[in-house]
């Protein structure tokens, strides 16, 4: 997407046209934006999804729809009518809703599909071989609590056992839960990794009050030198 193979920095929740643009310029590659989840703070309809995906592009940005769902005919419309590329399966949708979900958008669709980690141990562990089977491009590993809480759990994962979830696998990954500029340096053998794509951050991209800070996301993109923020830019 970037061009340059570097890590990218995704950025979860986007509500509003100024949120895109300031997570865009903070230095995020990838804007999530929430679609059939339901109850969440950053639930968008169709055509707010779509609005905001034209200005996450026109701010420089790849849109990526992160969802909960597993209705495909419902996603699949969602995608047209927002020309999103990018999909986030955030919750257990299985391996067979990924091949439908490839079936019903043939064409230029990359699909995350997410692993959760609670205490060490990945439950999609088993069905790792029929996620790739199924068509999905990234896994993005993220934090299950043990009170059952999925997505922005702000809960940091262990590197052994994120090194550990991703031998089962040939694709790329993207790493989450709890990510912020302070713990980069624990995270060395994943960055490492031949096949590590990126981070996805919610909860260190914003402040107290739960809104961005460019101040946050422009720490986060330098501390992991994201594709915006290459190694020997000076802060
Ligand atoms: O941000 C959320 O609340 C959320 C809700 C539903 C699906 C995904 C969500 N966010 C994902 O949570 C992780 C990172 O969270 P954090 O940095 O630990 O707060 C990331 O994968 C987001 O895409």
């Amino acid at each position: 997407m970037t061009g340059t193979g570097a890590p990218l920095l995704k950025v979860c929740g986007a509500t509003s046209t100024a949120d895109v643009a300031l997570l865009a310029e903070s230095g995020a590659d990838l804007v999530g934006l929430w679609h059939g989840i339901p109850g969440g703070h950053a639930e968008l309809s169709p055509p707010d999804a779509a609005a905001l995906a034209d200005a996450t592009r026109a701010a420089g940005a790849e849109p990526v729809l992160v969802t909960f769902s597993g209705d495909v005919p419902a996603l699949a419309a969602v995608l047209r009518l927002t020309g999103i590329r990018w999909v986030q399966l955030h919750a257990y949708q299985l391996p067979a809703t990924v091949a439908a979900l490839r079936a019903a958008v043939p064409d230029g669709l990359t699909v995350v599909k997410v692993l959760h980690i609670r205490s060490g141990t990945c439950l999609e562990r088993p069905l790792l071989g029929a996620y790739e089977r199924a068509g999905t491009d990234l896994f993005l590993l993220d934090a299950l609590t043990d009170d059952g809480r999925v997505g922005s759990t702000g809960q940091v994962l262990d590197a052994a056992d994120v090194l550990a979830a991703v031998e089962h696998t040939d694709r790329p990954f993207l790493l989450a839960g709890g990510l912020s500029e302070a713990n980069r340096v624990d995270f060395d053998a994943v960055v490492a990794h031949p096949r590590y794509a990126g981070i996805d951050v919610d909860t260190a991209a914003r402040d107290a009050g739960g809104r961005f800070t460019g101040r946050a996301i422009r720490g986060i993109a330098r501390a992991w030198h994201t594709a915006r923020h290459p190694r020997d830019e000076v802060a």
